[in-house]
């Protein structure tokens, strides 16, 4: 009998995400999240978006600075998937291909609720970006944050401080924001295999236990019982 090749899989790390209005604490609980990871022994590579990579962070400074509004969001889609694609290549995959777990502030929800739900873009145009963009790199879990639009504005313009300008979608009305929140619960609503709703409007300890929570329940090997 001829031998046969096995194929082992490369190692994996794990790919979470912070999704959510602005201001409701993505960075904060990322943030929170790699130090009991790390704690627990895991590489961690904390990341955000748009940008993530050099190049990825140049496009990102063009978008936020709103110089690419009047173009429309399809524009700013093409230029946001650009910038995906970019951090994905250098940052995200390799990460994970090493067995390091990457944590992403914003990602392809962000897209969907932004530049689709609120901006119009067609869905079947951003699920084309995605996987042109994204790839195999797809997040194993979604942390949606929740709270009332003004909630985070108000967290957002307190941490900028007195006369800061608010960038191209802070600006954006009331309505623009309260439509994204309806957005973001929508799809973590859609797929609950891969996203858990939470309530950001608790402190930050208690949305920091309840994140810790999902993921040693998702990945018990965190915590080994003796
Ligand atoms: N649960 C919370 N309760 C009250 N304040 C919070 C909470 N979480 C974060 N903050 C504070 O709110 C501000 C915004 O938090 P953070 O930067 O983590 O939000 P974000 O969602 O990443 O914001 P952005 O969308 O602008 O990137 C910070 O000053 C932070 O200290
Ligand atoms: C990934 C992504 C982001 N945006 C918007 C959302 C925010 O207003 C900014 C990023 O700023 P933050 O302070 O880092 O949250 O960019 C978007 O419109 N579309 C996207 O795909």
């Amino acid at each position: 009998m001829e031998p046969q090749t096995v194929f082992q899989a490369a190692p994996r790390g794990r790919f979470i995400t912070f999704e959510g209005g602005e201001g409701v604490g993505k960075s904060t609980q990322m943030l929170r999240l790699a130090e009991r990871l790390r704690a627990a022994g895991v590489e961690v590579a904390t990341t955000r978006e748009p940008g993530g990579s050099p190049r990825a962070e140049e496009l990102r400074e063009a978008l936020l600075s709103g110089r690419l509004k009047r173009f429309g969001p399809l524009a700013e889609t093409v230029v946001i998937a650009s910038a995906r694609a970019d951090h994905v290549d250098r940052l995200i995959r390799p990460a994970l291909k090493r067995g390091a777990w990457a944590l992403c502030d914003r990602f392809i929800d962000s897209t969907r609720c932004y530049q689709g739900a609120v901006g119009g873009v067609a869905a079947e145009t951003l699920s084309a970006l995605e996987q042109v963009a994204a790839r195999d790199a797809f997040p194993d879990l979604t942390f949606v944050l929740d709270a009332p639009a003004m909630v985070g504005l108000e967290r957002a313009r307190r941490r900028a401080g007195q006369g800061a300008a608010p960038d191209r979608f802070e600006a954006e009305d009331a309505r623009f924001h309260e439509r994204l929140r309806e957005a973001f619960v929508a799809i973590a609503r859609a797929e609950p295999g891969r996203c858990r709703l939470i309530d950001a409007t608790q402190a930050p300890d208690t949305v920091a236990a309840h994140i810790w929570d999902t993921v040693v329940r998702r990945w018990p090997e965190l915590e080994p019982r003796p």
